[in-house]
């Protein structure tokens, strides 16, 4: 476990076993989370995002299932290894690793009032009355930016917006002042202007708690405004993991490239086509052996890239990135010829 990590996964492996075949939704992640950063976790639709969050918090239903690999948390404890309805995942879920989700109106039940909802999340983690539950319940929702608390307590979720159900979402996730917040796309299902409120919300709860955070996002203008550190996933594997610097101004892996390339700018001529990787993300079922990537790869090594299961390589800065290509030990056997990395691909 890297010394500041407040979260270090480690050859997590969660599979689906539905009558089509084995799903290898997560098929061998690693990755660590600094205590105190955000870390944005990037990847095309698919990737395995979603389901890594939920591995950490033991969400996973049949038929899927952690099958391999450790989730360090904080001083030791292995989160792969616990029982997911047991009481001690129980206290870290919800009690010190809250979770955000896409859409705010499907999580909040229609049945109870906000303040039933918001108290009892707030007394299954805290001891003290009901009325102490209101009353810190109100000041989260004021922390949140809801104006007339105390009245909007008394109110259901489908008379709220959007975006004022996703931030009570986040008050019930404060309740338990976590060390880690999970953020998984939780502003795709608002409007642009709502999404930019919640996030610079996330941003300040963030640097006035020193929480940590991992936000799951698609979006890459939002990751070069809140991260600190970027995960990049393809097809249920970690491909690159950095600083958000190093990672925009010198991405390592092709497949971070080729992210990065598609990203629409304004400078970009009105009659250049834009950019976009090439392909589609392979189903699960159907994945493709030796390096993932490589059947969409501009640079794959032909004769190695199909067969080999890419190392994790190590390299300056603290930065990991998965591909054959930054390993000196498998490319001194290469022949000579193999196409550089910042030659016009072939
Ligand atoms: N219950 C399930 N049964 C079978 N396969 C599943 C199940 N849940 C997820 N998967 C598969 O696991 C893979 C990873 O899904 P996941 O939701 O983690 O992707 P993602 O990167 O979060 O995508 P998105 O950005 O669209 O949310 C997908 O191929 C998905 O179809």
């Amino acid at each position: 476990m890297a010394p500041d990590a407040l979260l270090t996964v480690e050859g997590l492996r969660t599979h689906f076993f539905t009558d089509e075949g084995v799903v290898r939704a997560v098929d061998g992640v690693n990755l660590s989370l600094p205590a105190g950063r955000t870390v944005c976790v990037v990847g095309e639709s698919g990737c395995g995002k979603s389901i890594t969050a939920r591995s950490i918090l033991g969400l996973i239903d049949p038929p899927g299932r952690i099958v391999d690999g450790h989730i360090w948390w904080k001083e030791g404890t292995d989160l792969a290894a616990l029982d997911s309805h047991g009481e001690r995942m129980r206290q870290v879920r919800g009690g010190q690793i809250a979770m955000v989700f896409q859409e705010p109106m499907a999580s909040l039940s229609p049945a109870y009032t906000i303040a039933n909802q918001l108290t009892e999340a707030i007394l299954a983690h805290r001891t003290m009355t009901r009325d102490e539950a209101r009353r810190r319940g109100i000041q989260l929702l004021e922390r949140v930016g809801i104006p007339r608390p105390a009245q909007t307590m008394n109110s259901f979720a489908f008379q709220l917006s959007g975006g004022m159900c996703q931030r009570v979402m986040i008050a019930m996730a404060l309740s338990c002042e976590p060390s880690l917040l999970i953020a998984d796309e939780p502003t795709t299902a608002l409007d642009v202007t709502t999404q930019a409120r919640i996030i610079d919300l996330l941003v300040d709860i963030q640097s006035d708690t020193g929480m940590s955070m991992m936000f799951i996002t698609h979006d890459l203008g939002v990751v070069a405004e809140i991260a600190d550190e970027v995960v990049v996933m393809y097809l249920g594997t970690v491909v690159e993991q950095g600083g958000v610097d190093d990672i925009f101004h010198d991405p390592k892996h092709p497949y971070t490239k080729a992210l990065l390339a598609s990203i629409p700018t304004m400078g970009r001529g009105a009659r250049q086509p834009l950019n976009s990787i090439r392909g589609q993300v392979p189903h699960p079922l159907d994945r493709p052996g030796g390096c993932p990537f490589h059947p969409r790869c501009d640079y794959a090594v032909p004769g190695l890239c199909e067969t080999v299961d890419p190392p994790v390589v190590e390299l300056e800065g603290a930065r990991r990135v998965r591909c054959v290509r930054h390993d000196p030990d498998v490319m001194a056997g290469q022949a000579p010829g193999v196409q550089e990395f910042g030659e016009e691909p072939r």
